[in-house]
């Protein structure tokens, strides 16, 4: 019967005779639904059914891949499961899987989604969960806010302007445009010459920024 790519993908990386994750196989899923090769909710759907295997290993992996796709494909993923009916059957999961290390992993992501969704109220489902499962006696392992930084977002595109968006000075042959890759605006080289990772746009290596970037790049955020 014919499977999509997306289900070959999911097939292989829940298999039962993986040893450790397939990482780039995982981001590639994420790229199926950011791509929109395939719906978001057949997506999830197929990834919670993993998630009932009475394979250690297979559950397991599903719940990794769903991790992969909050953090990495954004809203698509976030308006399925930041619903109701999607943290009922996280609850459902933690309540009834035989897999200790699935029910751990489970609740801690489900406190990493509520602190990650804190300032958005159309995720309170997701806050509303935790509460209740605190409420019947769950303990939630500590939270590591640096998990919460979802990596949806991508770099803005360059502003142009003949001065410096900080300083004012005038572009010309001596005084040169540069480019801050965290906001997009043009500046003269005094004013950014700081460099910085933006692991929110998947940017691993140090880019040129701006001192207000730089700035904001040292103290902890989140979207
Ligand atoms: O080398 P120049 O001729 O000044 O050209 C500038 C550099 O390529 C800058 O790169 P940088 O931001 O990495 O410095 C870029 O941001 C500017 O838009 C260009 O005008
Ligand atoms: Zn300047
Ligand atoms: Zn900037």
């Amino acid at each position: 019967m014919f499977k999509s790519n997306f289900e070959k993908l999911l097939d292989k990386v829940t298999s039962n005779l993986l040893l450790e994750p397939d990482w780039p196989s995982t981001l590639e899923i994420c790229d199926t639904i950011r791509q929109k090769d395939v719906q978001p909710k057949f997506a999830l759907n197929a990834i919670k059914k993993k998630l009932t295997s009475p394979n250690p290993h297979t559950a397991m992996f599903s719940l990794l891949v769903l991790e992969c796709c909050v953090k990495n494909c954004g809203q698509l993923v976030h308006d399925e499961v930041g619903t109701k009916p999607f943290m009922e059957q996280m609850r459902e999961t933690i309540k009834t899987t035989p897999h200790e290390n699935v029910k751990n992993k489970l609740l801690e992501l489900l406190q990493t989604w509520a602190f990650a969704f804190r300032a958005i109220p159309k995720y309170c489902a997701v806050q509303d969960t935790v509460n209740i499962m605190k409420a019947e006696g769950y303990t939630f392992p500590a939270l590591k806010e640096s998990d919460a930084m979802f990596s949806s977002d991508v770099a803005p595109g360059w502003e142009d302007s003949d001065c410096c968006h900080r300083c004012r000075v005038k572009f010309g042959m001596v005084q040169r445009k540069h480019h801050c890759r965290a906001c997009g605006q043009v500046f003269c080289a005094q004013c950014s010459s700081r460099s910085c990772t933006l692991p929110k746009f998947g940017i691993e290596k140090p880019v040129r920024v701006c001192e207000a970037c730089y700035e904001k790049s040292q103290k902890p955020q989140f979207n």
